[in-house]
């Protein structure tokens, strides 16, 4: 018993070590005092008796904190109620919350800015009656596995970005089926939403979502826009122009909604069963990439050390991690669901699969027990996207013209390498964005993020993978798709603006907010108004014209007047003729980052 009362001490200790608290509402958790029950006392604390170290309650909404979930509360055992609302905490929901908070009663994580997967485990707190995760960042499906949560009555998800189908909770009167609990997530469908199993009610959902208002916008904005710089298709018939659009994104939503459903019905279970520590596929991954031991990969990045984080995305936490010889690493650690084996293996069969000096090297994958890891050369420059969008405007690094061109000119060539020669087939990324650039050493490009991509057209027959996909007409939806996508990457290059900021203020889905962002730009009657200030009257503005008018073919609502990359990166290589970006990115393809590479693959390799 008294461990289990030190341990509450140690608990809040904890917890206030691993809090940011700027407006100091902690400010009397003082722990000098020793008396039985002092801990009682504390601001948002609720013992389970007043004179006993207990902790039955922690309330700590609306206090201002920052910081991740504070694990620490693991150690308050005895535990029901933990209150975090509106504060201002960020990173992924604890995987293992059934382990922190196993008999907690009530949880409430609202109004913060928590991202990652609803964690599966929560369906394991199974006396949960109050679960309220709505106003915060949260992505991925709702775990079906909460429908066995058979005493939760008070439960929220509304306003993130989940998607996918609403767990069954039957027929009960309460929160569970009010839809409000779900409202603000664009891609939730079911009871008590729109259905969402047959493609009439995709439509329909898609429609009442504002397609219409999308539609008549655009349809009236698209007569005056573009005339200056995008005018070939201004005399055709706008209104299929803008359904094709609108089918393509369908048919991507489609291929999402797919997987999920294949995920619910068991099938992805399968997949599972095929990335099992020793099964024969997981060796066939192997014979692609190196097999990385957990032991090591631990060591390098010191036991997965917050300090080493570089970042959280939607899939995982990404690691720094430095081998005992000083070469660098980047170790993705997937967060632990099933959602993500699919874009595990795709990742492995595509980019596991692809050498070329504009795509992020991936070096090695880790599966350990149910963990999955995927570990790449690491790029010491970052994204794209933070320099163009620093989050402190004062640490803003300038990138000039003949930088950005680089760039542009890198990751149009590894798309044509994809699209045109690369030895697989037809690969298409169909998420390329300035998050999934990442810039080396010497600012050179690499495409990353293969989570999304497919094979078209194979050359080989040695594999068999899910990927993979032989159709003309997907083929040109999709390859025009990634054709597209790199134009609004210029479009972010010449402008400066942030399109992912567009589609959260936006009530449209991605795809419409960027649409409706291009004709918003071009609609605009001095070119200068929409270029980034820093670019403008240093001797480019010629180019800076020229990559714009490439930037309007590539957005082209109808994918068939789209160029193709070939076509775009013969026009890049023209105008960046006098800066000598080819040779430049030649150059950059040095014997040193090439040994290196294969020097730092064989030594990890060895290391199993
Ligand atoms: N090889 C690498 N070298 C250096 N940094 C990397 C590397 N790979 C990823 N990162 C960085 O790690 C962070 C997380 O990357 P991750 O790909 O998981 O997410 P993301 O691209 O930010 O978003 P999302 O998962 O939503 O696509 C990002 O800041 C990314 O730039």
């Amino acid at each position: 018993l008294s461990i289990c009362l030190v341990d509450d001490i140690n608990c809040l200790k904890s917890i206030k070590g691993s809090l940011d608290d700027p407006l100091d509402h902690l400010k009397n958790w003082n722990f000098n005092n020793n008396t039985e029950g002092f801990i009682c006392r504390f601001d948002g604390v609720e013992c389970w008796h007043s004179e006993e170290n207990k902790v039955l309650n922690i309330r700590l909404g609306n206090m201002g904190l920052k910081g991740q979930f504070p694990e620490g509360i693991k150690k308050c055992q005895s535990l029901t109620l933990l209150d975090l609302s509106n504060n201002e905490l960020s990173g992924p929901i604890p995987s293992n919350i059934s382990h922190i908070f196993r008999y907690g009663t009530s949880l409430d994580l609202s109004s913060n800015k928590f991202s990652g997967n609803i964690p599966e485990s929560i369906a394991n707190c199974s006396y949960l009656n109050k679960l309220r995760l709505d106003h915060n960042q949260l992505t991925g499906l709702i775990p079906p596995e909460l429908a066995l949560l058979n005493r939760l009555s008070n439960f929220s998800v509304a306003n993130n970005q989940l998607h996918g189908s609403v767990p069954d909770f039957g027929d009960v009167g309460n929160t569970l089926n009010d839809e409000r609990s779900y409202a603000g997530n664009t891609w939730l469908c079911g009871f008590p939403l729109e259905p969402c199993n047959d493609f009439k009610a995709d439509f329909t959902f898609f429609f009442k979502r504002g397609f219409i208002i999308g539609f008549t916008l655009s349809l009236v904005s698209a007569i005056t826009i573009f005339m200056s710089y995008c005018a070939p298709w201004v005399n055709r018939d706008q209104r299929n122009k803008l359904l094709r659009q609108f089918i393509s994104t369908l048919i991507l939503n489609r291929r999402i909604k797919n997987r999920e459903n294949s995920h619910q019905t068991g099938k992805l279970l399968h997949l599972q069963d095929l990335l099992h520590e020793n099964s024969k596929e997981t060796s066939m991954l192997a014979n692609l990439v190196t097999r990385m031991s957990y032991s090591d990969l631990s060591e390098a990045t010191n036991d997965f050390s917050a300090d080493n984080i570089i970042g959280v995305g939607q899939m995982g936490t990404t690691y720094k991690a430095t081998l005992p010889t000083g070469w660098l690493l980047a170790i993705k650690r997937l967060f632990d669901t099933q959602t993500f084996d699919e874009h595990f293996t795709t990742e492995l069969t595509t980019l596991g699969r692809l050498r070329h000096d504009n795509l992020v090297p991936l070096l090695g994958f880790c599966i350990e027990s149910k963990e999955k890891f995927l570990v790449y050369k690491y790029m010491s420059n970052g994204n794209l996207y933070d320099w163009l969008h620093p989050a402190d405007q004062g640490k803003a690094k300038f990138i000039d013209w003949p930088l950005r061109l680089k760039i542009a000119h890198g990751v149009s060539r590894g798309l044509v390498w994809l699209h045109h020669n690369c030895n697989l087939g037809v690969v298409v990324h169909l998420d390329i964005c300035s998050k999934c650039i990442l810039l080396d050493q010497s600012f050179e490009p690499k495409i990353s993020n293969f989570g999304e991509a497919m094979l078209m057209k194979s050359n080989q027959t040695d594999w068999t993978s899910s990927f993979y996909v032989d159709s003309e007409f997907w083929e040109l939806s999709f390859v025009k798709e990634d054709v597209y996508r790199f134009g609004i990457l210029l479009l972010e290059l010449i402008t400066g603006y942030d399109p992912t900021k567009l589609a959260e203020s936006s009530n449209y889905g991605d795809d419409q907010s960027l649409t409706k962002w291009v004709f918003d730009i071009s609609e605009r009657a001095d070119f200068y108004d929409i270029v980034d200030k820093s670019l403008v009257g240093r001797g480019f503005d010629l180019e800076i014209f020229q990559i714009f008018r490439v930037a309007c073919d590539c957005v082209q609502p109808n994918s068939d007047t789209r160029p193709t990359m070939l076509q775009v990166l013969k026009v890049i290589r023209t105008v960046g003729k006098r800066h000598d970006i080819k040779t430049s990115s030649e150059l950059t393809k040095s014997s040193v980052s090439e040994s290196s590479e294969a020097e730092i693959t064989e030594h990890v390799g060895t290391m199993i």
